[in-house]
């Protein structure tokens, strides 16, 4: 009940300023890195310490600590959801005398280019694998729905590879639509990170998994205005739980660099990549181009399309300058 002597909270003059920051009146309920931690202790656990080494072998740097009091709470959160929603359909289907069988339950992983998504998005593919309710859970990527290189340079925004309008979204809306619908198959286009061009004739096949993760750049930007006024889908309308991997601008810069500095002795190394030509630059040199990628491109995204969405997210994961999460932020149900 509504305790009449308590001053209502001051409303905010604009809410959708940033609700996620709004400390007065927030959809979100506030974990401190402890209490979130503490989780870990006192659940049951389907993994061993060998378990938990491998998986910290799917982020180079990826700190032991880390999968077990962050990331093992998460997929137990996770994996509650799924449970339920499983219990809701069962519900659903005997109000309605109907027998809809089960599509996937798709989390979305969202968070700036070098926040760490995919880092996050394996690990919880790894983690929700071992609990009894989801074995066969999938991973895509949104990048493979992108245009191709030849349709960017087309269309003169090849420098505005990530912002929204560099995806085809009718065919990722349509994958998303196929994959609810229950589609025993459904395919998706692949990206390559070493041509920097979509792979022609390769497809990823996703066949009705029990989860999938969908992790990308967008996967939260609401929906595109028709000509007409009216709304379209997003994405984001088909899924069950969403994630926003979260840190201040100024360390993703820094880890955008980092992770570039290092690809030049690994993958631009290789005589096919398209950054090929960047594995002979002085460090001075390397370092400059990542700034200016960064500050040509993915900063101002982020700033515009990515980080406005990190409201819409079921979950924001904030990270400190060390990639630890320091705070986890869950929408209230
Ligand atoms: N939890 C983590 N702990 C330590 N380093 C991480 C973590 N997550 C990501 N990284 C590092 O940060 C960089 C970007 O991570 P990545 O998962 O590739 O980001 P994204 O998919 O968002 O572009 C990589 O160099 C990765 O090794
Ligand atoms: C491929 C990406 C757009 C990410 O796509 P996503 O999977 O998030 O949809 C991004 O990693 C990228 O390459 N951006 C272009 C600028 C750059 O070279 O970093």
């Amino acid at each position: 009940m509504k305790d009449s002597t308590q001053p209502a909270p001051p409303v905010p003059e604009d809410l959708e300023d940033d609700p996620v920051s709004d400390h007065h009146r927030s959809p979100f309920v506030e974990l401190e890195r402890q209490t979130w931690a503490r989780l870990a202790t006192e659940m049951a656990q389907p993994f061993d310490q060998g378990d938990v080494e491998r998986l910290r072998g799917l982020g180079e740097h990826l700190s032991l600590r880390e999968v077990a009091e962050v990331y093992l709470p998460l997929s137990r959160l996770l994996s509650i959801n799924v449970e339920a929603s499983g219990a809701l359909r069962s519900a659903t289907n005997a109000f309605l005398g109907e027998r809809t069988g089960r599509t996937p339950y798709v989390i979305g992983v969202a968070g700036s280019v070098a926040v760490g998504k995919s880092t996050t998005a394996r690990v919880l593919q790894e983690m929700l694998r071992r609990w009894p309710t989801t074995p066969r859970v999938e991973l895509i990527t949104t990048d493979g729905f992108l245009h191709p290189n030849a349709v960017l340079q087309e269309r003169g925004i090849m420098a505005r590879k990530g912002f929204p309008e560099s995806y085809d979204r009718r065919a990722l809306l349509r994958f998303m639509v196929d994959v609810k619908s229950g589609a025993q198959e459904v395919r998706a286009p692949v990206y390559s990170h070493i041509t920097y061009d979509i792979v022609p004739g390769e497809e990823q096949v996703v066949r009705r998994p029990d989860v999938l993760i969908v992790e990308g750049l967008n996967v939260l930007a609401p929906p595109v205005t028709r000509a007409d006024g009216t709304a379209g889908l997003s994405v984001s309308d088909f899924f069950d739980f969403s994630v926003y991997v979260d840190a201040r601008a100024d360390w993703i810069r820094s880890w955008y660099i980092e992770r570039f500095m290092g690809l030049r002795s690994g993958a631009f190394a290789d005589p096919r990549s398209y950054f090929h030509r960047y594995a002979t630059l002085s460090d001075a040199e390397a370092q400059g181009t990542a700034e200016s990628i960064w500050d040509s491109i993915n900063g101002p995204n982020l700033q515009q399309n990515v980080q406005p969405t990190r409201g819409r997210a079921r979950l924001v994961l904030t990270k400190n300058a060390q990639h630890e999460v320091t705070r986890v932020l869950l929408r209230k149900v």
